[in-house]
């Protein structure tokens, strides 16, 4: 028998003890997990049984009070110690079809004997607890598995660095417990299981990367020095699943302290947080909060607008060049997306501490109980050195003691007593129960009276609640009186028309993408920002489409929170981003730490070296050593055959057996134009804004909505010079090429647009 033969027949005599093993816990924990079930059960049934009930002295009710909490948290623990059994079974079962896809054999310095160390995604004891069977990818000797080649290697633990030599690095394919491959590493390194995952068809949902994990990618996940650690990757060197792995890291890495809670990932759309949400819970970790920016922005906005989403803005730049105010809106956006915005606005809020806050008509019952001009007064008449949100405060307080003394004076109104039936059934019995004195008459004067004391309460504690919210300011209007009555010092460019059409927009209660994280920063300088303590982890992916005024107000909502920032300055496609991007190596005004990925995993060799031919930047691209055919370029005299070209090429590709095709086109007006074409002809779907997940088959969609995801197939139904236009448009055109894991097809009429007759002709075929 040879070696080779030898040795996979020991793996795989190891793999069927490990699956052995597995087994048994499963079976011992199978046994608890039915003792506790039935035991929740039990105390579910009998749990009114086991409480003492008696509410006849108030002693009793204490009583019955405390045995009712004991009992309840006597079931919570049961049920809470239910789920984990229920958690270590879900991960027993996910290590028994692929226990470990990795193994090292290390031998540290201090040490004669060598130790084998077998890595997957969780780890797993021996049934006496004494040794590792598996080591989770976290661990901090995992990371050997990761950085080194065979030969001199170190890993870093709580104790200090431990230095050693790798003397195997072997890495396995193993399904449904069979070893199906089975690689060892030497010094030149080859990829073998890297190579296989991405030739695989593409899935309507992410992969986690654990096995595979690259060198630059690992220093990205395992970071824990940085409090902002900003990536610029290009495109498909694996920046999501870089970032969801270091979630996953974190998680373990500081599980005492850490929770999914505390770690927010905002994406660029709906359909890309769908289509990433598989990526953790597949590493046995909970999904994180996830959200867009525009939610974010909306949860603190609330629905005082309609705002508008950075796609809306988007379709407005590509399509509505023909408006009027076109010009006009550009320079805005221009303008609100810069630093100098916010110093503008800061310039206006130090004009407010002296005049000029909105503030609301306090009403009741279509009845001023406290007018916007006494609340004005009051503002204003306190001290000027305390700061506008405290001094919002300060109001609330008055504004409440004016309520309470509202609220007195309105419960003897007739209306009180038309309103008593607002009030629930145990009102009505405490103010029976309260008013039984000696004589019926003073009874029925009592009860009277307790039940307007409700109606009022009831009644006021709504305004109460608006008071201490701060709805007595007007923010929108005082935000509106930026644009109308107040001159800045110093006037920006076109400040005027910029004022105009916004103040129109307010007036509508439209709030354009530009304005909506002005307002927001706006908002906090008069009632005060209320960030979210409780995140210390942010991670910003396609950090590229964010302006430098969203940065800046990211900052002020988290200042004590850890930020990821991941992106491709190359896929900016958004406009006014990119001027003072973090991800520019010049605009590093913060101090951070920062990991560039150069190489490109998700397409071809052939595919990136065309991209990479009309990439925006200067960044360097690699390619990854996979083999395909050269995107290919078809060129049509007219719009009939254009169509015909693309029914033929849809066709060629899913002959070729590939699952996910996507048409990308420029605008949302283009594939709707394009889905109405092809409806009756092929089996096809539109994803638009509101399409959260998307199956197997052929898609057409806009190139900003398809940003972070990718396709087996690619084609640009529509590359001529006519539809890419401007050098504007070379991001957006980047963008869709590279979204193409084994194939892009591009369609033009007459000329092709200007960045495919840049790329070197080599690059592509033409047909
Ligand atoms: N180490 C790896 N092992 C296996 N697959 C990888 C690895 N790194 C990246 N990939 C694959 O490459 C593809 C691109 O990864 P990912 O989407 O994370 O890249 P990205 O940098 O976020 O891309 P983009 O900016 O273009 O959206 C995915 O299919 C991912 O699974």
């Amino acid at each position: 028998m040879s070696d080779e033969i030898n040795s996979r027949n020991t793996e795989q005599e190891r793999v069927n003890h490990v699956i052995h093993e597995i087994n048994k816990k499963e079976e011992k924990l199978y046994g608890k997990s039915s003792d506790l079930k039935e035991s929740v059960v039990d105390l579910r049934k009998n749990f009114w049984e086991d409480v003492k009930v008696n509410l006849d002295e108030p002693d009793d009710v204490i009583e019955t009070q405390a045995s009712l909490k004991q009992q309840a948290e006597l079931l919570s623990e049961r049920e809470r110690f239910h789920g984990k059994v229920g958690e270590e079974l879900k991960t027993l079962n996910r290590l028994k079809g692929s226990p470990y896809f990795g193994r090292i054999d290390f031998r540290e310095d201090s040490e004669k004997q060598k130790d084998q160390i077998y890595i997957g995604i969780s780890s797993l004891m021996d049934s006496e607890e004494d040794d590792f069977l598996v080591y989770d990818w976290r661990a901090p000797i995992s990371s050997l598995y990761y950085d080194y080649p065979p030969g001199k290697a170190a890993y870093e633990t709580i104790e200090g660095t431990i230095t050693g030599e790798i003397t195997l690095k072997r890495q396995f394919i193993i399904r449904q417990g069979m070893i199906k491959g089975m690689f060892d590493t030497g010094v030149t390194i080859v990829d073998h299981l890297l190579q296989q995952a991405l030739g695989n068809n593409a899935s309507t949902t992410m992969k986690s990367i654990v096995a595979t994990i690259q060198q630059e990618q690992n220093k990205i996940i395992r970071n824990e020095k940085s409090d902002l650690l900003i990536v610029q990757g290009t495109a498909g060197s694996g920046k999501t699943s870089a970032a969801l792995q270091r979630i996953a890291y974190l998680l373990y890495r500081y599980r005492e302290e850490l929770n999914a809670d505390n770690v927010v990932l905002f994406s660029p759309n709906p359909l890309f947080s769908s289509y990433i949400s598989n990526v953790l819970p597949e590493l046995g970790e909970t999904n994180v909060r996830q959200t867009t920016f525009l939610d974010y922005l909306q949860e603190g906005i609330g629905n005082k607008f309609s705002i508008e989403s950075p796609f809306e803005q988007m379709e407005y730049v590509l399509s509505k060049s023909n408006h009027e105010e076109f010009n006009i809106r550009m320079k805005s956006m221009d303008y609100k997306s810069s630093p100098q915005f916010k110093l503008l606005i800061d310039q206006f809020v130090s004009h407010l501490k002296d005049e000029d806050i909105q503030f609301k008509n306090i009403s009741f019952r279509k009845q001023v109980l406290i007018s916007k001009e006494q609340i004005h007064d009051y503002f204003y008449s306190l001290d000027d050195e305390i700061a506008i949100p405290n001094k919002m405060e300060l109001v609330s307080k008055w504004l409440l003691q004016e309520l309470q003394y509202h609220q007195r004076m309105e419960k003897d109104k007739d209306w009180v007593m038309e309103q008593v039936e607002l009030l629930d059934k145990e009102a009505f019995l405490k103010a029976y129960y309260k008013s039984q004195n000696s004589d019926e008459e003073s009874n029925v004067a009592e009860e009277e009276e307790i039940l307007r004391r409700a109606v009022v309460k009831k009644v006021f504690s709504k305004m109460k609640q608006l008071v201490e919210a701060f709805e007595f300011v007007n923010v929108s209007a005082t935000y509106q009186k930026l644009f109308i009555d107040w001159e800045p010092k110093e006037s920006p460019e076109h400040w005027k028309d910029i004022c105009l059409l916004t103040a129109f927009d307010l007036s509508r209660k439209f709030l354009t993408w530009e304005d909506a994280a002005p307002y927001l920063y706006f908002q906090g300088k008069l009632l005060g920002a209320h960030g979210d303590r409780a995140v210390r982890h942010l991670f910003i992916d396609e950090a590229q489409d964010y302006s430098a005024f969203q940065f800046a107000l990211i900052k002020d909502l988290f200042p004590y929170t850890r930020m990821t920032l991941l992106g491709d300055i190359n896929q900016a496609i958004y406009t006014n981003t990119t001027k003072e991007n973090p991800l520019l190596p010049k605009n590093q005004n913060w101090k951070h730490e920062r990991i560039t990925l150069t190489k490109s995993y998700r397409s071809t060799k052939q595919i990136v070296e065309f991209t990479k031919s009309f990439a925006p930047g200067q960044e360097k691209i690699e390619p990854f050593e996979r083999d395909g055919n050269k995107p290919l370029l078809v060129k049509v005299e007219n719009k009939k055959s254009m169509n015909e070209t693309l029914i033929g090429e849809l066709d060629k590709l899913q002959d070729k057996g590939y699952e996910t095709i996507a048409l990308i086109c420029k605008t949302l007006e283009e594939s709707e134009e394009i889905f109405n074409l092809l409806r009756n002809k092929v089996s096809v779907k539109q994803i638009n804004e509101e399409t959260y997940s998307f199956e197997k088959g052929i898609v057409v969609l806009p190139v900003y909505l398809a940003k972070g995801i990718e396709f087996d197939g690619v084609i640009i139904p529509d590359a001529s010079k006519n539809r890419y236009t401007a050098e504007s448009d070379r991001t957006l055109f980047y963008t869709a090429c590279t979204r193409a894991m084994h194939e892009l097809v591009m369609i033009s009429m007459d000329k092709a647009c200007m960045f495919i007759e840049g790329a070197s002709p080599e690059t592509y075929t033409i047909e």
